[in-house]
């Protein structure tokens, strides 16, 4: 790349989230999104980002939020998953810096059942914003796209009127993501659901453009949470392109005027990714690939050195000869971290997400 991306702090936020969005167009590229449960993938997720010099999305779903502040902690009134949300990006405040990395600090799917969720993070968000005059967060996603689209941007209006007061960007979802997302199981929804229209792409464009320009759209094409064999899943990105155009032409705007956001990024092809860049994704969602990777790191310690792992003590070199060394959490965990980071290493080239900085 020959254009470089300067931001001014290391969390990414405000007026800069906006500018790395538009910077991300200009070079077809896409940052991905990625769910973080522990300060272990947090930190995986870090270091690649500095590593690279990418700007990468951390994402916490509501049960990711949860689990991060521990899961015996009670999550009546999403008291859970507020407060883990919340201890999370203090941690990526607090550390982003020490690794050089640039992100941003984003939540995830949030339906009306959540909305409590987003509340309470608002609430810390506007008592940091008091104390440090930026946003905890970068932006917040909800999905109300399983109700009426009218009932939906009426709602994702009045939160982005409260997050614009922080110069917050707001993330909506228009259509279904197939598959299950934090509780929700869209397994069986009618297909054509899946599909977003223009025509209500350029109805969230209208309303919401009144208040902020600080907006994302997760259409859907077909996107589906998890990984599936072969030929269960269609992606369309053709429909974004229909979007755009729809668009441009309706509101005279110029190419690609919407900024996407591509769920269920796991198992999609080179192809169908690059398609999407092409008709303004610039965000991907990225979790059971990552899942994967960190459990497979664990597997592959223990395939290699399984004969060390059974017992405290005794082991292919000695029956009396202890097992510390392995078992302890920092060496397998550490494992998981390193398959985490190689396959986010690998998604971020393939979103040509590299060299930004
Ligand atoms: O969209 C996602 C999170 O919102 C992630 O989807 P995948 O798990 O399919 O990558
Ligand atoms: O919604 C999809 C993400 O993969 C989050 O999943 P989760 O709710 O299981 O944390
Ligand atoms: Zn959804
Ligand atoms: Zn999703």
């Amino acid at each position: 790349m020959i254009n470089k991306l300067t931001l001014p702090e290391n969390v990414i936020l405000g007026e800069a989230v906006s500018k790395t969005f538009t910077y991300a167009k200009s070079q077809r590229m896409a940052l991905p999104a990625v769910n973080i449960t522990s300060s272990s993938t947090a930190n995986s997720v870090m270091s690649v980002a500095a590593e690279l010099s990418a700007p990468i999305i951390i994402q916490l779903s509501h049960g990711g939020a949860a689990f991060y502040g521990g899961k015996s902690v009670s999550n009546s009134n999403h008291q859970g998953s507020i407060k883990g949300a919340v201890s999370a990006a203090l941690h990526v405040h607090a550390m982003a810096p020490t690794y050089g990395a640039h992100v941003m600090l984003h939540t995830d799917h949030a339906a009306r059942k959540l909305l409590p969720w987003i509340d309470g993070l608002l609430d810390a968000g506007e008592e940091y914003y008091r104390q440090h005059g930026k946003p905890l967060f970068s932006s917040h996603m909800i999905d109300l796209s399983e109700e009426p689209i009218e009932d939906n941007i009426e709602t994702c209006c009045e939160y982005l009127k409260r997050m614009s007061a922080m110069g917050m960007t707001l993330e909506i979802e228009l259509g279904v993501t197939g598959g299950e997302e934090d509780g929700v199981d869209n397994t069986d929804v009618d297909s054509s659901r899946l599909y977003t229209q223009p025509s209500e792409v350029a109805y969230a464009y209208e309303k919401l453009s009144k208040i902020s320009d600080k907006f994302t759209i997760a259409a859907a094409f077909g996107n589906v949470h998890g990984v599936y064999s072969p030929g269960n899943v269609t992606l369309r990105p053709e429909i974004l392109r229909n979007s755009q155009d729809h668009l441009s032409e309706k509101f005279g705007l110029s190419h690609n005027p919407v900024d996407f956001v591509f769920h269920g990024g796991s198992g999609s092809s080179a192809e169908d990714i690059a398609q999407g860049i092409d008709y303004g994704v610039i965000k991907v969602n990225v979790d059971t690939d990552l899942q994967w990777a960190y459990w497979n790191g664990v597997r592959e310690f223990y395939e290699d050195r399984k004969g060390y792992l059974q017992g405290q003590i005794g082991n292919p070199e000695g029956a009396d000869v202890p097992n510390k060394k392995f078992y302890d959490p920092r060496v397998w965990l550490r494992k998981a971290e390193e398959g985490f980071s190689s396959k986010l290493t690998d998604i971020c080239r393939q979103l040509n997400c590299e060299s930004a900085f």
